[in-house]
């Protein structure tokens, strides 16, 4: 019984057997077909973003919260922002990056069909070998030693080419984020970011290393990433077909499922190396800040002592930053055996398992096998085995490029879109507590009008600190070219904010300011601002010694402008205008105050602001620098404690730091006589 039932299932089976003999090239065809639709839907599938799920979703409102770092993935929200970054840094079809990104894909075709040539020339060498074929042998190493040529040409030029791009979609960032952040009031109704970005907002706590070091890992980065997805993928469609031809389609199958089967589960295990990253880049940031805190104010820190507690806080920095590398780098450790043990070695058992098949089974439409023909076909099956497995590999790891590409490019776009909101006038910045509640929140919600003007006028304008704190609720005065204002006030009553709103550094939260242009402006601060470059520089500064020369101003004017403020011996002294030092530690500090008044006698703004500003001058010099400034045209908005200034005056604004003023004529004499009544009075008051 049981014979007769196995005969007609054996005589299936053949029937089966001869029929797909028969129409084998039809399904060897469809197999091919088959295979490179699924090489690129996995690919695509790949790297197309993964939907975020709800528990991830409720995770992340929990850490931002918690002030946990964002996680940084490849979902859809990484490919909108790469998506705006792309158009920054390859502008149109015609841009040099669109260029330079073609040569680079042809390239890297012309490598792959190089390598085809040279696996299938690797083999006919070996043949020739084991066939004995010296004159064969000969003619093929010629032929490999000639092919070496465009092979190494090739190389060469890809890695000039992606260091090209790497480069130019840095320089493209580069300029449109400089663009944004040391834009001024003539690019637009909002400026200065990089002061607000410092000031106003929490979001970014060390632009400089965003600038400088995140968007150049950004950019090497997707430079790689295209080359390490195109050329693979291109790669394991190209290999498998040459392979499909040689071993059978159906060997290739198999070994696509079983390659993808632990490829599944290799990603399974992938750390979130995006977030990693991202967090790398922040932690190193924060610790070059700390460092470079303590190179800006090394003389204060110094002279306090202040070596053990600065350590502390580096040591804490690095610290952190240490104990996350560790962690990476544990995660990298297991994930790295892992890796290599499923894509080096099992995907290389089953690739040799594949090119014994011609070897063992006599496929139908392959009619060769003396030793050399089958050690030909190995040899090559092999070494396009390996390349294509090699291909697999790199579009794995590819994923772990793609997850690094996520952290950079969430902190490239964290920066444009904190710049971008900084211009709108949106801050996130934690607020001191009730600053939200009831009228103060209306304050902190609404916004005021910036109009132009020649008069200085401020019409019911509160001044608020950055983080909501309500310094003045409503503030009143008119200040007219000519009349010099002084600004008194306890510590932290407001002088200073008066002037950020004035500067367009602080938003102007209601009521109606009307001013000049910011740059009608100047400030002179106690410690002035030095910049880098010559003594000329110092003295023109904003201005380039160009923009010196179109004014008609020669260094024989800028020597009688140092001479109003008796400093004329400090060019011979440094040694010329061309001399350029660290201004900032080469003079005193009533050095600094003098050259910025020079600089104020050279650009005679319409006003200027003196905050504290002639602090360290003797007091005849100081006198006489306020009348010069008059002599000028320029008007004075004066900060000083020091009672010799007052009759400069004509107006006097009063904080008193509890959120009143009085605004009013400044009488300087009879204001003096009262002070000293004031002082007479209290000594006797001690006396009694
Ligand atoms: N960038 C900032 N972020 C948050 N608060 C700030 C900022 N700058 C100043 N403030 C706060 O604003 C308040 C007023 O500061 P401001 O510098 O105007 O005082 P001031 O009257 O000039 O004081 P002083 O006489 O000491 O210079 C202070 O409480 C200060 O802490």
């Amino acid at each position: 019984m049981a014979t007769s039932k196995l005969r007609p299932l054996d005589q299936r089976a053949k029937q089966l057997a001869q029929a797909y003999a028969a129409h084998r090239p039809l399904v060897q065809r469809g197999l091919t077909v088959g295979f490179v639709v699924y090489v690129l839907t996995a690919a695509y599938r790949s790297l197309a973003a993964r939907p975020i799920t709800r528990r991830e979703k409720e995770k992340e409102v929990a850490d931002r919260k918690d002030g946990k770092p964002a996680r940084v993935a490849v979902d859809a929200i990484f490919y909108q922002r790469l998506g705006i970054i792309l158009r920054i840094v390859i502008p149109s079809m015609h841009s040099k990056e669109a260029l330079l990104l073609f040569m680079h894909s042809s390239l890297l075709i012309f490598r792959t069909a190089i390598s085809l040539y040279v696996a299938a020339l690797d083999g006919k060498i070996v043949a020739s070998l084991v066939r004995g074929q010296s004159l064969q042998f000969l003619f093929n190493i010629v032929r490999w030693l000639l092919v070496a040529i465009p092979a190494t040409w090739t190389n060469s030029w890809l890695s000039y080419v992606q260091n090209k791009l790497a480069l130019a979609y840095r320089t493209r960032l580069t300029k449109e984020v400089l663009g944004m952040y040391l834009g001024d009031e003539a690019d637009g109704p909002e400026g200065k970011v990089y002061y607000k970005l410092s000031n106003l907002d929490d979001r970014i706590k060390n632009a400089d290393q965003m600038i400088t070091h995140d968007i150049q890992r950004f950019s090497t980065h997707l430079a790689v990433i295209y080359a390490n997805l195109a050329k693979p993928t291109l790669d394991v469609i190209l290999y498998n077909y040459q392979l499909s031809q040689n071993v059978g389609a159906e060997g290739l199958v198999l070994l696509t499922v079983l390659v993808q089967t632990s490829a599944a589960l290799l990603r399974a295990l992938t750390p979130s190396f995006g977030t990693y990253t991202a967090q790398s880049a922040a932690l190193a940031g924060s610790l070059r800040h700390t460092h470079s805190r303590l190179s800006e104010f090394a003389e204060e820190i110094a002279f306090f002592g202040g070596e053990e507690t600065e350590k502390r806080l580096i040591e804490r920095e690095y610290a952190e930053l240490v104990q996350h590398e560790h962690k990476v780098m544990n995660k990298r450790w297991w994930y790295g055996c892992a890796e290599e043990g499923i894509v080096k070695w099992l995907w290389g058992s089953f690739g040799l398992v594949v090119c014994a098949i011609p070897v063992f089974f006599k496929l139908p439409g392959i009619s060769n096998f003396d030793l050399g023909s089958r050690t030909e076909s190995f040899v090559t099956n092999r070494r396009l085995l390996l390349s294509s497995s090699d291909a697999i590999g790199r579009v794995m790891y590819s994923y772990k490029d793609l997850a690094e590409l996520a952290g950079y490019t969430s902190r490239v776009s964290l920066l444009l879109d904190t710049m971008s909101d900084m211009r709108k006038g949106k801050f996130e910045k934690s607020l001191v507590s009730g600053a939200t509640d009831g009228e103060n929140g209306e304050i902190l919600r609404s916004r005021g009008q910036v109009l132009l003007s020649d008069d200085i006028q401020f019409e019911n304008v509160p001044i608020v600190t950055p983080n909501g704190d309500i310094l003045l609720r409503s503030l009143t005065f008119h200040v007219k070219p000519g009349e010099h204002l002084l600004i008194v006030g306890p510590n932290g009553s407001g002088k200073s904010s008066l002037f950020r709103i004035l500067g367009g550094l602080w938003p102007v939260y209601g009521g109606i300011v009307r001013k000049p242009l910011a740059s009608d402006f100047m400030l002179i601060p106690q410690r002035p601002y030095l910049s880098l470059g010559t003594l000329r520089d110092q003295v023109i500064y904003p201005h380039s010694q160009q923009d010196m020369e179109a004014r008609g101003v020669t260094d024989v004017d800028l020597l009688a402008v140092l001479e109003r403020v008796q400093m004329a011996s400090i060019v011979e002294r440094e040694g010329g205008w061309d001399v350029a030092h660290e201004w900032r530690d080469a003079l005193s500090g009533g050095d600094k105050q003098k050259i910025a008044w020079a600089r104020l006698f050279y650009h005679k703004p319409k006003y200027a602001i003196l905050d504290e500003a002639t602090s360290l001058v003797p007091p005849d010099m100081e006198g006489m620098m306020m009348e010069q400034a008059t002599a000028l045209g320029i008007t004075l908005l004066t900060v000083s404690h020091r009672p010799s200034l007052w009759k400069y005056h004509s107006t006097i604004l009063q904080l008193d730091g509890q959120g009143g003023y009085i605004f009013t004529q400044l009488d300087a004499e009879k204001r003096l006589a009262i002070q000293e009544e004031k002082q007479d009075l209290e000594t006797k008051l001690l006396e009694v």
